[in-house]
Order: C-alpha cells, then sequence, then structure tokens
C-alpha cells in the first residue's frame, strides 16, 4: 500500500468486524431467534454477509431472503433476537490480531478515539466492556445514538464534534464506513479481515487497505 500520511487528529474506529470478531455470537444469536420462530437456520457465511447495517436490517435479511415475513413478524423477530443477544453478546467475540497494539501505540501518542459503530448502544457498551475495548475510547456513538446511521455521515460528523477535532481518520470494515467517511470528508482504511456484506473489499473505493490494525501506525502522522 502507499505510503500515504494521515494527518489527524483523532482516529474513529469502526465495532464489528474491525476491532472486534463478533460475527460467532451474531451467528448463535440469529439461529436462537429463527429456531424460536420455527425458521430454518442459517450458515455462518451467510449471516458474515447480513451484518453491516444494524440489527433491524441483519433481521430484515434474516427473514425475508431467499423467504418471506410481514412487517408484523420482523419487527417481532427483532425484540427476540435482542432478547437473545443480551445473553450470547461478547460470550465468543474476540479481540482481531493486532488491535490492542494499536489502541496501545495511539493512546500513547495522545490520540483521541472513538468507536463509531451501527450496533444498538445496549449491545456496545457491555462487548466493549467484556472484550476490554471499553478504556481506550473517549466517545463511543452506536447505531441508536442518532437518528441515522453509517453510511449516513452524521455519526462520524457527530463523533468529531464531540472529540472537539476537526479531521480525523476512519478505520472499518465496510462499504457503510467507507461511504460515510468520504461523504463527510474524512480519509478512511478498510481492514481485509472484517464483514463486507458479501462486497470483495478491494472492490470498495477507500485510501487504503489494512490487512492488520497496526499496518495503520507508520501511516499516521
Ligand atoms: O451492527 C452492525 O450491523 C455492524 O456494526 P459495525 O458498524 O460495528 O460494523
Ligand atoms: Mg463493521
Amino acid at each position: 500500500m502507499s505510503a500515504a500520511r494521515f494527518a489527524v487528529e483523532a482516529v474513529l474506529f469502526d465495532l464489528d468486524g474491525t476491532l472486534v470478531d463478533s460475527l460467532p455470537d451474531i451467528h448463535e444469536t440469529a439461529n436462537r431467534m429463527l429456531a424460536e420462530l420455527g425458521r430454518p437456520p442459517r450458515d455462518i457465511d451467510e449471516i458474515r454477509r447480513f451484518v453491516g447495517r444494524g440489527i433491524p436490517t441483519l433481521v430484515t435479511r434474516c427473514m425475508t431472503v431467499g423467504t418471506q415475513a410481514t412487517d408484523a413478524e420482523i419487527e417481532a423477530a427483532i425484540a427476540v433476537f435482542r432478547r437473545h443477544y443480551a445473553v450470547v453478546n461478547g460470550v465468543h467475540s474476540r479481540v482481531f490480531p493486532g488491535v490492542l497494539d494499536t489502541l496501545e501505540a495511539l493512546r500513547a501518542r495522545g490520540l483521541p478515539l472513538a468507536c463509531v459503530t451501527n450496533k444498538p448502544e445496549a449491545f456496545t457498551l457491555p462487548l466493549l466492556e467484556r472484550t476490554g475495548l471499553a478504556p481506550y475510547f473517549a466517545l463511543v456513538v452506536s447505531g441508536d445514538t442518532l437518528p441515522v446511521k453509517k453510511p449516513d455521515p452524521a455519526m462520524l460528523h457527530h463523533a468529531c464534534e464531540r472529540l472537539g477535532v476537526a479531521s480525523a481518520l476512519m478505520i472499518g470494515d465496510s462499504a457503510n464506513d467507507a461511504l460515510a467517511a468520504r461523504a463527510a470528508g474524512l480519509p478512511v482504511l478498510l481492514v481485509t479481515y472484517g464483514y463486507s456484506e458479501g462486497m470483495p473489499v478491494d472492490t470498495i473505493e477507500c485510501d487504503g487497505l489494512l490487512s492488520d490494525a497496526r499496518e495503520a501506525l507508520p501511516l499516521l502522522a
């Protein structure tokens, strides 16, 4: 990747697929929900493609891809998903290799860090606590903090405003992160190991790819 330098005042991290491998918990929760509703299970690769735009979209995809559900059934399914996820969230989730070193190094440089995720706050904060990542973040912006989610840029604008910075680098794993950053006028790097809704990550327009979060360190001025 090119030796571009990002002279930024803060770093914004996506959560699912970027900091934490939460897919096993999301998969287990989706299948607990489907079983309770008398529907067939989905395999983990399918669920990987469904993650990225928040829980209502994930559940809608689980209930409608290759099958059918009414709006009322989807609403009910979201409540079932949330009930199971409250128990399963964090049990099998693991911090990706290189993430802790990266957060430590950025903290040592005095760069404020924010977590900007489409996951609802009720699940974001416990997951950050359970994985030991919470202390690194000066700010957490979740999928229900504002009326809109990524790819809308509002969450990123909100994060910069709350951190009191004019510039930030976004690090994410999907087109939702890249589009939000672009619309907010911020540089964005994508990790290659995350969940990108079935899109090959190297086809998503961004400022560079990271096979390990530590690769961002030399790129930050
Ligand atoms: O909740 C999701 O669907 C994705 O969450 P993320 O924004 O942390 O990747
Ligand atoms: Mg993500």
